[in-house]
């Protein structure tokens, strides 16, 4: 495949869902499992004081006394709430560990991976995914525990992927100026936000995506090339 963009970088930062994994493995195998899973786990462990700091952050922040009504409402309507994102991640784990799924990465990610790794560029996650998911999704993905590939894991800890000020603190994290950061993710809302930032941004387009002319747009990461900043 030829190059299309060529990019001058110090980090590269990527989303998960729709850029390096298909949107089917997330909602249809993660979210679904959860779903199956949800009342069972909390009836085993809910009354362990982080499980139990999660069903109140719910209730606080849904306004409904029945944590699990709310969190089964947030998992239906795919709304982000911490508190749902920290209970997928704890909820999956026993999935990962069963052996009832592996996380699979498109076919081109493995190979940018590579050749960021070969000129030290460092690569960074940012998932509405809880930090504890991703570190999940990556050590028990399709090509085997690939976590030591990445430099930095963030969710939505940092603030809401659609807005500018949490690609501000990431970039604050890394310690570099944040035109130096490129940014991959399907999403246009957080392109539109990570670019207020000042980040450097590429949309990934791959089947179901929603595709913005607003923003340099690759089908595959053989498209780009990437020299450190
Ligand atoms: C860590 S894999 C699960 C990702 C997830 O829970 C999700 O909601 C997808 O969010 P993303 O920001 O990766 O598009
Ligand atoms: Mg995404």
């Amino acid at each position: 495949m030829t190059v299309k963009y060529r990019f001058f970088a110090g980090l590269v930062l990527v989303d998960i869902e729709g850029t390096i994994s298909p949107i089917s493995f997330v909602r249809d195998t993660l979210f679904a499992y959860s779903c199956e899973h949800l009342a069972s786990f909390l009836a085993e462990r809910g009354h362990e004081p982080a499980v139990a700091a999660i069903l109140e952050e719910t209730r606080e922040q849904s306004g409904d006394a029945d944590a699990l009504r709310a969190l089964l409402a947030w998992q239906e309507q795919d709304i982000k709430a911490p508190p749902l994102k920290k209970l997928q991640g704890l909820i999956w784990e026993r999935g990962y560990t069963e052996g009832a799924y592996k996380a699979p990465l498109y076919p081109d990610v493995l190979g940018a991976l590579e050749a960021w790794k070969a000129i030290g560029l460092p690569v960074h996650v940012y998932s509405s995914g809880s930090v504890k998911a991703q570190e999940l999704f990556f050590r028990y993905s399709t090509v085997g525990d690939i976590r030591a590939r990445f430099a930095g894991f963030h969710d939505t800890g940092v603030g809401n992927k659609q807005v500018p000020a949490s690609y501000g603190r990431i970039i604050e994290i890394a310690g570099i100026p944040a035109s130096s950061a490129l940014f991959f993710s399907d999403n246009a809302g957080e392109l539109a936000a990570a670019s207020d930032a000042g980040l450097q941004v590429v949309q990934v387009v791959k089947d179901g995506t929603v595709a913005d002319a607003r923003f340099p747009q690759i089908s595959s990461f053989d498209q780009i090339a990437v020299d450190p900043a």
